[in-house]
């Protein structure tokens, strides 16, 4: 595992938009993992630019997301489809055809997660999975308690969660109880991994990470078992982690 250390937003953002643009570029990612939240928001800007500067296209690409909001049509302004076509997909040269994410508005939803758990392995499964970590450790919307073994499935939101995340509704009342994710193993099995964390508040979530016994009562702590897996977080994030532990920047 290796923690990159950076001063803050931004610069967390612009390191981690180098990382994943020079993989792509490398064509190590064929298929790339996606993440929503306010974490990403900065990284996905500075990717923009990347690609705008540069020569390099998408075709070829595959790009799946870690969860979505049960409920949310794509076409709802708070679902995590529009919250990728606005960030990322409308400035980039990536069609439709590319792009996956769970439906939330699928009527049935326990064959909408078999369906997605085996779309990811017919692409041959994920490069690059993008994460980043709730307050409680919670990884996509793998809530604590999730079993470590578990695949894309439907997860009720605890309230933390959804009021961690009701600042992107207008009303706290509309944030949905429940989410399709992937699943711990889904996550587990991608070959490379990047997580972001910015802010103080996650700095408990980060140290639960890198020094807590592997529980599911902290979903975040399997990752001490992947074998390939880079943090980059900033000071804040990391204002628990012994110097020693961290690549400085
Ligand atoms: N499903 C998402 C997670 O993928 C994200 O990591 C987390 C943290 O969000 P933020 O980056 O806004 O703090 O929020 C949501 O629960």
């Amino acid at each position: 595992m290796e923690v990159i250390g950076v001063k803050d937003f931004n610069e967390m953002s612009k390191r981690a938009a180098q990382f994943v643009y020079e993989d792509l570029v490398n064509r190590r990612i064929k298929v790339m993992g996606m993440a929503t939240g306010g974490t990403p928001i900065g990284f996905y800007k500075q990717l923009v630019r990347l690609y705008k500067k540069g020569d390099f296209s998408f075709k070829g690409i595959q790009t799946v997301n870690l969860d979505e909001y049960v409920g949310l049509s794509p076409e709802n302004p708070n679902s995590y489809h529009q919250y990728m076509y606005q960030h990322l997909f409308q400035h980039i040269d990536i069609q439709r055809d590319q792009t996956h994410l769970p439906n939330g508005a699928a009527e049935d939803l326990e064959r909408e997660c078999v369906r997605y758990e085996q779309l990811i392995e017919e692409l041959g499964g994920i490069d690059l999975q993008l994460l980043g970590i709730g307050e409680n450790g919670h990884i996509g919307f793998n809530e604590p308690g999730t079993s470590f073994h578990s695949n894309t499935h439907v997860v009720n939101l605890t309230t933390a969660t959804r009021e961690a995340n009701a600042r992107y509704f207008n009303d706290r009342r509309e944030v949905p109880k429940q989410a399709i994710t992937m699943g711990i193993d889904t996550i587990m099995k991608s070959k490379k991994i990047l997580l972001l964390a910015s802010g103080k508040e996650k700095a408990q979530a980060i140290y639960r990470l890198l020094y807590d016994k592997v529980d599911e009562s902290c979903p975040a702590t399997i990752l001490q078992r992947h074998p390939n897996i880079t943090i980059i977080a900033d000071n804040e994030a990391l204002s628990l982690v012994t110097i020693t532990d961290r690549k400085l920047n």
